[in-house]
This record gives structure tokens, C-alpha cells and sequence, in this order.
């Protein structure tokens, strides 16, 4: 298992530093580390600090914040960004962007699981420009192009 850098910038997270729930698991649950309780109104967004910070260091990887699945089916509570995208050199806290795009208000608690962490490989690439690309079967087809069945 690759090990990357946290700094546990909020006390409480001490004790409880993300982990996966089981095995299989690709997220890692982050907390709300708020100091009380935050009611989200529908539409609203609340940028929610989670009292760490990680440091991947390796432009390979990168991690990603997903909504839980429960939190947004039952509440909801998504991403204001839809996913957020957590760069290799960032440093700072790690912050969840957090929308009620539900019907009625949430109300967040302090610690509780909001959204979770993904690490993910990256490939940085260069660009070659060229005036026109090999064949391919796909070609500029698109949006539905293959049909609905
Ligand atoms: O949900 C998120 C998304 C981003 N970030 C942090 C980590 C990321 O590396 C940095 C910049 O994110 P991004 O590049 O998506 O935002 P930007 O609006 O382009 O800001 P910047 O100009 O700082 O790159 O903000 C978070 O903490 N949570
Ligand atoms: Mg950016």
C-alpha cells in the first residue's frame, strides 16, 4: 500500500484519521470538522473543513472528493463542485464544497462523515499538435451517435 503524508491540522481527528471501512474499499470517509452543528438550507453551499491536510507529492496520483452515496440519495448532500479534484503539490486543508440540492434543510453535525476521499492515478501528458489525426473507428461522432439501444 502506497503512504502519503497527512498533517492532522483539527485535534479531533486524531483518533480518527480516515481509514477504509473494509477491505474492498476505494474511499476513505471524510469528517466535518466544524465546531457546531451547520444547517444547510436547499441550494445552499458550505465550504466544510475537514481537519486535514494531505500531501500526495507524486504527480502520478492524485485524489478525488466524492459525495457518499447515502448523503446524496437520501439528503441530497453532493459536491457544490460535483467532484472535487485534490492536486498532488496541494498542501493546504482539504475542504468539501457542500450543496444541499435536496428539498428540504440538512443539518451537519460536528465529525460527522460528509463526503470521501479517492486516490487516483494520473497521467500528466505533453501535447503534439498536428494538423490531422489517424483514423479512428470513432472519429468525431458523438453524443449519442451510436444510437439508444
Ligand atoms: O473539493 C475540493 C477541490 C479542491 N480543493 C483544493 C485542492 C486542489 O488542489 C486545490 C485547487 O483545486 P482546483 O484546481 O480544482 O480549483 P481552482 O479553482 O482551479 O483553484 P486553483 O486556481 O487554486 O487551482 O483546491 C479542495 O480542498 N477541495
Ligand atoms: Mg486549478
Amino acid at each position: 500500500m502506497k503512504t502519503i503524508d497527512v498533517k492532522i491540522l483539527d485535534p479531533r481527528m486524531t483518533e480518527q484519521l480516515p481509514a477504509y471501512a473494509t477491505s474492498g474499499s476505494a474511499g476513505l470517509d471524510l469528517r466535518a470538522c466544524i465546531d457546531a452543528p451547520v444547517t444547510i438550507k436547499p441550494g445552499e453551499t458550505h465550504l466544510i473543513p475537514t481537519g486535514l491536510a494531505i500531501h500526495i507529492a507524486d504527480p502520478a496520483y492524485a485524489a478525488m472528493i466524492l459525495p457518499r452515496s447515502g448523503m446524496g440519495h437520501k439528503h441530497g448532500i453532493v459536491l457544490g463542485n460535483l467532484v472535487g479534484l485534490i492536486d498532488s503539490d496541494y498542501q493546504g486543508q482539504l475542504m468539501v464544497s457542500t450543496w444541499n440540492r435536496g428539498q428540504a434543510e440538512f443539518t451537519l453535525n460536528p465529525m460527522e462523515r460528509l463526503a470521501q476521499l479517492v486516490i487516483v492515478p494520473v497521467l500528466q501528458v505533453a501535447f503534439n499538435v498536428v494538423d490531422e489525426f489517424d483514423t479512428s473507428d470513432r472519429g468525431v461522432g458523438g453524443f449519442g451517435s451510436t444510437g439508444k439501444h
